[in-house]
């Protein structure tokens, strides 16, 4: 099956008001580039500025809460973040799991959270360097798709983001015959979990991805996109990535 490759951004706790003028050569790109999706997760505060400055851009939340709404201080709703513009959400990030002390299960619950209130879902997994040095990173990242991916999940709303957290920020990367295995372990895996529905899924890499090395992690099979840190805060390098994307 083809999947329409899908180029994402993750702004974490980055960015500005000011910094919006970044997403208009953004948009721009990713007009240039119609063979390719391409989408940024923002941090809340510019969820709305942002959806409203590029309506014709994919822009989202880069977490939400697993209820729908309540007695939660502080949290924010995938109905909040829909209401201001969002079109998706990314769940179980690394990032939320060291720091916040997220598991398999949130990100589970935060995805269907998600698709109840009409979002799409990047939803991530990943191992640890030492998971990997311990030879166990297929089955970690096995188990973490087993506990969170939602019984109804499909492409039409459903990614999977892979992430060695060791790759994150750091510059570097597995190699690509290791990130070609980990997603061949994936779509297996989420063919059994969801049969035929896993064909559609788009499974995106993440971690260290650049306009230099983009063009050659995305000719992997099995690999439909990336996730984008760093690189994604500025035009200047996340467009280089979207022309790779488009070029493959
Ligand atoms: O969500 C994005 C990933 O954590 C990758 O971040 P990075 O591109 O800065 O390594």
């Amino acid at each position: 099956m083809t999947r329409r490759k899908l180029v994402a951004g993750n702004w974490k706790m980055n960015g500005s008001l000011a910094a919006l003028g970044e997403l208009d050569a953004i948009a721009a790109a990713a007009d240039a580039a119609p063979g390719v999706d391409v989408a940024v997760a923002v941090p809340a505060t510019l969820i709305g500025p942002a959806a409203a400055r590029v309506p014709g851009l994919a822009i989202g939340a880069e977490d939400v809460h697993e209820r729908d709404a309540g007695a939660h201080t502080g949290c924010i709703s995938a109905a909040m973040v829909a209401e201001v513009g969002a079109s998706f959400t990314i769940v179980g990030h690394s990032e939320r799991r060291a720091d916040q002390g997220e598991t398999s299960q949130d990100a589970w619950a935060k995805a269907a959270a998600a698709h109840r209130q009409g979002l799409s879902v990047i939803l991530c997994c990943g191992e640890t360097e030492a998971e990997r040095n311990a030879g166990r990173a297929e089955r970690v990242v096995q188990a973490q798709i087993e506990k969170s991916v939602p019984d109804n999940a499909d492409g039409s709303w459903f990614t999977l983001a892979y992430e060695p957290r060791w790759a994150i920020g750091t510059g570097r990367t597995p190699t690509l015959e290791e990130i070609g295995s980990i997603h061949a372990i994936a779509r297996a895996k989420l063919r059994m979990l969801i049969g035929d529905a896993a064909d559609g899924v788009r499974i995106l890499y993440g971690g260290s991805v650049t306009g230099e090395n983009a063009a050659t992690i995305l000719a992997v099979d099995d690999v439909d996109g990336a996730l984008v840190g760093g690189a994604s805060l500025t035009a200047a390098k996340f467009v280089p990535i979207i022309e790779a994307a488009a070029g493959v």
